[in-house]
């Protein structure tokens, strides 16, 4: 029933604001927006509400098609959204105009409540804050001289993995990745983000909180439309949204006081452990010049933030490069060659781009507790002896070529965003963009999933072919960054671009590798990998993958 409300009243209030806007953009003389469909204005919250079930994209391909590389939606009642659906336009706008798009348009209720009124990097205005808050992340937690001191959580969350997998065969004859791919990354997480000292319970506790909150916080975007009138048509969903913070709140701020106790007991011999200390003493800047710092309602916000998108991010990512390992056993067979050579010191030779080198000790016992768990092996099946060299260590990954295009096919494939988070003009009277003018509260989207499906570069390009990432291929020289030149961007490009990239592969590769070493996959008998994606916050799987396993041997 009061979803009908909600029709009802958006469609009356966006027809009218329809008119007037269109009319009031015009009238300004300052904005000429890029072309588009007015019309869309009365559909946009219904868009809005079904974002789930409505596919958007298509609706910005049809746009595109109509309207040239850069037009304008209006999805919301009150603001038009400007789309940039072409690479060499994007490059433009984000990457040679550096600051120019590099602001975020104003958030809506459900992003200023978890973000503490934008005070996270993703939501925060481009100025000094966010500027503060984003060298704090890159220079202190992401730094490469830090990703060594989470080593042992990569282990822990690793071989519980091939646990978790070995357990589900041997109990249900068949293994659901998706919630222990979540278990594994919340792991390493959760512990970058509160500190090593974290006790399984606080671990899993996070774990389950931030699951819910990665399945909910989508409804909640309903509230950026009229928050006025959807807080009443939709209180229950907005009480629930009050108490998933006040929950977060909860659980966190003792876990934060916690690292401030350590570090007020460990005074001068303090060194920083997890993101939660670099935080703490932190200042950050006032309008008035002054500097504070953070409270813990804000240093809340800033856990979310890390514990939410980029979790979900590299779970994505995990899945389905696991899914197309699965549907596609010769890729399968020839990564996993290229695991035991390289783990057997066969191979020597580096990859072009380097991931952190790190010096961990090898995950242990992995083998022990997989055949502990009653799995026949596949060496035993075949009755060979098995060759495996043992488990797959980090500082392996960087001469394995093969792995990183699996991992690069698959962000091309399957990015998890299928649009970067919306930009906006940074100067005070708007800015310009390929010959239109686009105010300050504008959003500008880029259509990053589209434009990894560019034929003009990535031929057959439907087609998963991890060969175009090695010498020779179409992305052999990938510049992930998109500073020469974008061909894919998964991780957004320019100033705004993700800072977890680095770290954020880390973890596939080896995630993927320990999988690949340690079972053979192979699809249910009867039930073929189902490729049909759905929009939660990412891009997911619409049925999560399910498979086969056999522990190699
Ligand atoms: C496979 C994993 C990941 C993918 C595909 C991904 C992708 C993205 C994308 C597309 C953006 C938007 C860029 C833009 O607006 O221009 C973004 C922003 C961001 N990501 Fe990631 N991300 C991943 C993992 C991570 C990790 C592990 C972290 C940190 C631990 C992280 C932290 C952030 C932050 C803080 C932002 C906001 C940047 C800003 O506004 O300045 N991400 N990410």
């Amino acid at each position: 029933m009061e979803d009908w409300l909600y029709y009802f009243f958006s469609i009356t209030l966006c027809l009218t604001l329809s008119l007037l806007l269109s009319s009031l953009w015009r009238a300004g003389g300052k904005t000429f927006l890029p072309p588009g469909p007015t019309s869309l204005t009365a559909f946009g919250p219904l868009l809005l509400l079904a974002w789930t079930s409505v596919n958007i994209e298509s609706v910005v391909r049809v746009a595109r098609s109509w309207y040239g590389p850069v037009f304008t939606l209006y999805l919301l009642p009150s603001f038009p959204v400007v789309f940039v659906a072409d690479r060499a336009v994007a490059h433009r706008v984000l990457v040679q105009r550096g600051s120019a798009f590099a602001d975020r348009p104003p958030a809506n209720l459900a992003t200023r409540i978890f973000s503490s009124d934008q005070h996270n990097i993703t939501s925060a205005g481009y100025g000094p804050l966010w500027r503060t808050l984003r060298r704090n992340l890159t220079g202190k937690a992401l730094h490469p001289s830090s990703i060594p001191r989470y080593a042992a959580a990569r282990r822990r969350a690793a071989s519980g993995l091939v646990d978790g997998i070995a357990q589900k065969m041997r109990d249900e004859g068949v293994v659901v990745i998706e919630g222990l791919l979540h278990e594994a990354v919340f792991h390493v997480l959760t512990c970058m983000c509160f500190g090593q000292g974290l006790d399984d319970g606080a671990i899993a506790a996070v774990t389950e909180l931030q699951r819910e909150f990665l399945k909910v916080v989508v409804g909640f975007q309903v509230f950026g439309s009229s928050p006025k009138v959807t807080k009443l048509l939709f209180w229950r969903r907005y009480q629930r949204m009050l108490s998933m913070r006040r929950r977060q709140e909860e659980l966190f701020i003792p876990l934060i006081r916690a690292c401030r106790a350590r570090r007020d007991a460990e005074g001068e011999s303090f060194a920083m452990d997890c993101y939660v200390d670099s935080l703490l003493g932190l200042r950050i800047p006032e309008e008035d010049g002054s500097s504070r710092n953070l409270t813990d309602g804000e240093i809340v916000a800033l856990c979310t933030e890390f514990l939410s998108g980029p979790v979900d991010s590299t779970v994505n990512v995990l899945q389905w490069a696991m899914a197309n390992l699965v549907a596609r056993p010769e890729i399968q067979v020839k990564l996993r060659a290229e695991i035991r050579n390289v783990a057997a010191g066969q191979v020597h030779s580096r990859s072009k781009r380097p991931y952190p080198v790190l010096r961990a000790p090898a995950l242990c016992g992995v083998w022990g507790r997989v055949s502990a768990a009653g799995l026949t092996p596949a060496c035993a099946m075949r009755g060979d002896r098995g060759s495996n060299p043992g488990p797959v260590r980090e500082e392996h990954l960087p001469r394995m070529p093969y792995l990183r295009a699996v991992v690069l096919e698959s962000l091309r494939r399957h990015p998890p965003a299928r649009f970067i988070l919306p930009h906006a003009a940074a100067g005070e009277d708007g800015e310009k963009l390929d010959g239109f003018i686009v105010p300050r509260e504008v959003s500008v989207n880029f259509t990053l999933g589209d434009m990894a499906m560019d034929g003009a570069v990535w031929p057959e390009p439907e087609r998963f072919r991890p060969e175009r990432f090695l010498p020779g291929g179409e992305g052999e020289d990938l510049d992930l960054t998109g500073g020469r030149e974008i061909k894919m961007m998964p991780f957004g490009a320019g100033r705004r671009m993700c800072p977890g990239i680095d770290v954020s592969l880390l973890h596939v590769n080896l995630l993927v590798a320990t999988m690949v070493s340690s079972f053979e996959w192979s699809e249910v008998p009867g039930e073929p990998v189902d490729f049909t994606d759905t929009l939660e916050l990412t891009m997911v799987m619409k049925r999560p993958l399910r498979a086969k396993v056999v522990p190699c041997c």
